[in-house]
């Protein structure tokens, strides 16, 4: 592997067509070494088939992807040797203990056990699987079995790791101690491809995120620009100390919509500036005085149901 290379990931027109039915259709995306990138899209868009043909489950039906510069096609177990997956569906073995599950792991990368005993160790403590090691996996929960799957995706310190919607149906704990420890490995350098539904989670932890809709992608950016890019939803929160009627309001330069919220009112606009110009004129003009005024930014929620036309 080449440590220079800037791309954890190259991805150009790849495709996945299921029984004549397009899953992934043709899709083009690079991830950047060293950054934490989400997936987004809602249930069906192709995120787990893109993960599969990324992680060398499947096999796409056009294009190409290559991960830390190997071809997933032409060199799989190369590229698999690269990476560490915590799938959709978890894999670990119930009749195996979790120390056991873990060693077997260490066998299929081929880490000496003597080797991998350290790792495991520290990875089982990061998780709070330490006291459990010697238990069944039969008898986890299943917030404890994707922290045990985590810790067997690490143990070979992979450079890339993919986790399918990791957090999903996950108890506050459990999501907790995953969190934490894929943003220190992502700090130590480790390059992090995820999916999620989950926008909080990926606004907090991604750098940037892909947003896919029926196979496609539909906007790739941070977080932040993905906002910016529908700024016409910004809003004003304002209110005043004494009641003010609609007309005073509707109309105004710069306020595209108003709505009534208790005592505050929601003002919709493109332009924040001309709509509080628009705000303060007309409250001194009907002799109100402002009492609070605040600026809204669109979630990443908003974003994403933009894009993917869940609100449409
Ligand atoms: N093995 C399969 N055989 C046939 N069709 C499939 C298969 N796997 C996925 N599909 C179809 O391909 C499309 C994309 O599915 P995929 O699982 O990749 O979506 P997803 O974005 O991961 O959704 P989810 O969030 O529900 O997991 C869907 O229409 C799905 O029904």
């Amino acid at each position: 592997m080449n440590p220079n290379l800037s791309k954890a990931i190259e991805v150009r027109d790849l495709r996945k067509v299921y029984n004549g039915r397009i899953a992934v259709d043709g899709i083009s995306f690079d991830v950047h070494t060293g950054e934490v990138f989400g997936f987004l899209g809602p249930n069906g868009a192709g995120k787990t088939t893109t993960v599969r043909m990324l992680t060398g489950i499947i096999v796409p039906d056009g294009g190409s992807a290559t991960i830390l510069g190997h071809d997933v096609v032409r060199e799989p177990v190369r590229s698999k040797q690269v990476i560490g997956v915590v799938p959709e569906t978890a894999n670990a073995y119930d009749d195996l203990t979790a120390w056991q599950n873990l060693m077997l792991m260490a066998d299929l990368y081929g880490l000496w056990r003597s080797a991998a005993r350290r790792p495991a160790t520290d990875l089982l403590e990061e998780l709070g699987l330490f006291d459990r090691r010697d238990q069944k996996v039969a008898g986890f929960s299943k917030g404890m079995r994707q922290r045990l799957i985590l810790a067997m995706a690490l143990l070979h310190d992979p450079p890339l790791l993919f986790l399918d919607e990791p957090t999903s149906g996950l108890d506050v704990q459990s999501t907790h101690l995953m969190l934490a420890i894929l943003s220190e490995r992502n700090r130590a350098g480790t390059t992090i491809f995820l999916t999620t539904h989950n926008m909080d989670e990926a606004n907090r932890l991604c750098d940037r995120v892909g947003i896919i809709r029926a196979g496609r992608i539909a906007a790739i950016d941070s977080p932040k620009r993905l906002k910016q890019t529908i700024n016409r939803m910004h809003a004003i929160e304002v209110g005043f100390d004494r009641p003010v009627e609609a007309p005073v309001l509707v109309g105004l330069p710069g306020i595209d919509g108003v709505s009534q919220h208790g005592d505050t009112w929601r003002l919709e606009t493109a332009d924040t500036d001309a709509a509080i110009a628009s705000v303060v004129a007309a409250a001194r003009s009907s002799g109100a005085r402002i009492l609070s005024l605040s600026t809204l930014s669109p979630t990443l929620d908003e974003v994403y149901l933009r894009l993917t036309g869940g609100d449409e």
